[in-house]
C-alpha cells in the first residue's frame, strides 16, 4: 500500500536520510524507532503525502506520490489514519465532532452516526463525548486522537509517539486498540522510543521493527 524506494530526504541542504526503501503491507505491524531527530516524524510525513522526497519514490497503492496532484494525494491520504504527536483538536467543537470531522471533511458524514457511538465505548469515551477538547487529559486526548484517525476506517494507521506521556497501563490500552485494528487487517506504523512498549507487542503481534539511525533504516529487533 505504502512503499518506500531508495528514498532520500533533508532539510534545507542538509541530508537525513537516504536509500530508504520499505513496505507497509496489509496487516503488516511496524515499529519505527531510532534517536531523537533521526527523522521518524518526517518518514511519516512521506508516507501521507505532507512531503515529497527529492530522491527516491514513495508509492502510494502503486502510484508514484511524487507524480500526484494534490488532489490525488487528498483521495489516497484518506485510506491513512494519523495520529499526530502533538494531537490538536479544534477547541470549540465537542469531542465527538471533532472524532467525527474526517468523515465530515470527506462528505460521509452519513456513516458517522453509526460508527461514533461503537468507537467512543471502544475507546473508552462515552462520558466525554460532549467535552471540549481542553477539558480532557493527556490520555483522554491521545484515546481521542486515535478514534479521530480511525473513523474513516482507514487501510493504514500512523502513529507518531501515541503514547508519549502516558502512563503503562494507558499505553497497554492503546496498544491493545492498535492490534486490534491490526488483527482487522489494517497496517499499523508505531514511531517510538518507547521500547518497553515494543517488547508488550512484540509478544501479542507479529511486528517489524525498523530503525532509522545515521541517516539509514535497519531492521532491527533481534536485541528487544
Ligand atoms: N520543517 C523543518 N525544517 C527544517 N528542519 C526540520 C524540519 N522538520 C524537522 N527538521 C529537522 O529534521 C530532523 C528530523 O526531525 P524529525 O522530527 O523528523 O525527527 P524525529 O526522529 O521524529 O525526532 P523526535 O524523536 O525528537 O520526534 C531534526 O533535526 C529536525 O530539527
Amino acid at each position: 500500500m505504502i512503499e518506500f524506494q531508495s528514498v532520500g530526504y533533508g532539510y534545507g541542504g542538509r541530508t537525513l536520510f537516504q536509500g530508504l526503501s520499505m513496505a507497509l503491507a496489509p496487516g503488516s505491524f511496524h515499529f519505527l524507532t531510532g534517536p531523537s531527530g533521526a527523522g521518524k516524524t518526517t518518514l511519516l510525513k512521506l508516507c501521507y503525502g505532507e512531503l515529497v522526497a527529492p530522491q527516491g519514490r514513495v508509492m502510494l497503492w502503486g502510484r508514484n506520490a511524487g507524480a500526484m496532484d494534490r488532489d490525488a494525494v487528498a483521495l489516497a491520504r484518506r485510506r491513512i489514519g494519523i495520529v499526530h504527536q502533538d494531537c490538536q483538536f479544534l477547541d470549540h467543537l465537542p469531542v465527538a465532532e471533532n472524532i467525527l470531522l474526517p468523515l465530515t471533511v470527506a462528505g460521509r458524514q452519513a456513516e458517522g452516526d453509526a460508527n461514533l457511538r461503537e468507537l467512543l465505548a471502544w475507546v473508552g469515551l462515552t462520558q466525554q463525548a460532549g467535552q471540549l477538547p481542553p477539558e480532557l487529559s493527556g490520555g483522554e486526548r491521545q484515546r481521542a486522537a486515535l478514534a479521530r484517525a480511525v473513523i474513516t476506517s482507514p487501510d493504514v494507521i500512523l502513529a507518531d509517539e501515541p503514547t508519549g506521556n502516558l502512563d503503562w497501563e494507558m499505553s497497554q490500552r492503546l496498544l491493545t486498540l492498535l492490534i486490534e485494528l491490526n488483527r482487522m487487517g489494517k497496517a499499523v506504523l508505531i514511531a517510538t522510543h518507547d521500547l518497553n512498549l515494543i517488547r508488550a507487542a512484540k509478544a501479542q503481534v507479529a511486528t517489524r521493527i525498523l530503525r532509522l539511525r545515521d541517516g539509514r533504516l535497519q531492521q532491527a529487533g533481534a536485541d528487544l
